[in-house]
């Protein structure tokens, strides 16, 4: 046997050990007892923190930057639960493709991402980079309304002074120019999101796209729906001279990976591959009808990346990762023994002294929290959207 099958029977042989034990922690990730603890110490620090958030508000008439400040690192507590729940629960591997060059001013400007809108758990894989490049707490977006009243992340964003829209452009124009300025003496870098899309894809809403880019005589997408032109445009307008540059950021999953936030509950292993490229705002038109047309044409450049990455499995330009912390992980784990052991005093009370109606009581209220949670996560589920861009809205109406 040659060194080579030698090394490869080695492997295998332990790899026989290590994939029982592998199997056992899948099997322990998939129970239900752990989903929820998980959600548990998700959803009751969630609400401790918008409760200590509401408490600031007091603190924004003294001084509006140190408010700030605050609710970025209270805010930090929420949303590294779920990059903790990908990168160290789910083990999701996230890989970055950019330019070496680019790579140090992630984290240390201002910035507006551009990213596709394709994945259930695309906003999270935008967290875990925000996370490893130290600006998590401070992530922005430009949300759909409807997301500012679900507990806990909806209630969150309001003191991280997120902006949303009903996206209805005649109300929009003023209402997302105005959150936008209000971003301009922000105190600490900030990366504002926008899924220029502006809703999932879906076949359907991509055949109704694509009907609207033949009647403007714009390129099929194949990837992509066509991008809504005008948010981009009142996003850089209001930006210009808050951020530097447009990270244009092109995400997809390695063997046609549908992933799911409940997959990732389920200690489901995923791999994100994003291309990030970029482009300094001084590149980007000022005039409405030219910035839209370089939209357009970025959109194209995403859907060829798409189609590399379908025909190669991997973006242009080389692989520059950067490394998970621990901040996420400590975080959870700090939440989880605060909320855990009052859970287990609390459990063993009504084991011994609990009257049929004090348990009745608790199993009635631990059930609607857990729909509760469920409903949330049905937030993250293309299957559950909404119906817009499902057909195309006369001109007129826009
Ligand atoms: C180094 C690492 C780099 C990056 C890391 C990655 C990311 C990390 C960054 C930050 C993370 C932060 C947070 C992440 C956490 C959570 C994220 C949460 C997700 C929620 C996001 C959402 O809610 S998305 C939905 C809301 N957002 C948007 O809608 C944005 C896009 N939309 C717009 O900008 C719109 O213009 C608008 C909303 C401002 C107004 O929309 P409206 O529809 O009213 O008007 P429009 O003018 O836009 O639309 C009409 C025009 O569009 C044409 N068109 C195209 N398709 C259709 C169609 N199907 N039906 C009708 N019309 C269509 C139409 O022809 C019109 O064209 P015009 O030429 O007249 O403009
Ligand atoms: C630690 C694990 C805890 C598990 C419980 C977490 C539940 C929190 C989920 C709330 C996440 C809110 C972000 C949703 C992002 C999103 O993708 O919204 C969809 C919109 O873009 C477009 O909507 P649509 O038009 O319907 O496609």
């Amino acid at each position: 046997m040659d060194p080579f099958q030698l090394e490869m029977q080695c492997v295998l042989s332990t790899g026989g050990e290590h994939s029982r034990k592998m199997g056992l922690l899948q099997l322990l990730k998939s129970q239900f007892i752990c989903h929820l603890i998980i959600c548990y110490v998700f959803l009751v620090s969630g609400l401790i923190i918008n409760l200590l958030q509401l408490c600031t508000l007091p603190l924004w008439l003294l001084s509006k930057q140190l408010a700030r400040r605050v609710n970025v690192r209270l805010a930090y507590c929420i949303s590294s639960q779920m990059v903790a729940a990908l990168e160290w629960w789910s083990g999701t591997e996230c890989t970055l493709y950019t330019d070496p060059e680019s790579y140090p001013l992630y984290g240390n400007e201002n910035a507006i991402v551009v990213m596709n809108h394709s994945f259930e758990i695309d906003f999270l894989c935008g967290w875990t980079f925000c996370e490893r490049f130290g600006v998590l707490g401070s992530s922005k977006v430009l949300a759909k309304k409807e997301l500012a009243y679900v507990p806990v992340i909806g209630w969150m964003w309001y003191f991280l002074e997120i902006v949303f829209c009903k996206r209805r452009w005649e109300e929009d124009r003023t209402t997302v120019a105005h959150s936008l300025q209000n971003l301009q003496d922000y105190p600490e870098n900030f990366w504002f999101l926008l899924f220029c899309e502006g809703t999932r894809l879906t076949p359907k809403k991509h055949q109704v796209s694509m009907q609207v880019a033949e009647s403007k005589g714009l390129p099929k997408l194949k990837y992509h729906l066509l991008p809504r032109t005008k948010g981009f445009w009142i996003t850089v307008q209001n930006l210009r001279g808050t951020a530097a540059a447009v990270y244009d950021s092109t995400l997809n999953f390695r063997n046609n990976e549908t992933p799911t936030l409940l997959g990732i509950l389920n200690g489901k292993k995923y791999h994100a591959d994003l291309y990030v490229r970029r482009i300094p705002l001084e590149l980007i038109p000022e005039d409405e009808a030219e910035c839209a047309a370089w939209l357009h044409k970025l959109y194209q450049e995403k859907d060829s990346f798409q189609e590399q990455y379908t025909q190669t499995g991997r973006f242009p330009g080389p692989i520059v990762s950067p490394p998970c912390r621990p901040w996420s992980l400590i975080n959870w784990l700090f939440w989880s023994c605060l909320l855990l052991y009052p859970l287990g005093l609390l459990l063993a009370q009504l084991i011994i002294s609990g009257s049929i109606l004090t348990i009745v009581t608790s199993v009635a209220l631990c059930s609607a929290a857990s729909l509760g949670v469920r409903w949330m996560i049905g937030q993250t589920e293309i299957d559950k959207g909404s119906n817009y861009g499902n057909k195309e809205v006369p001109l007129n109406n826009n």
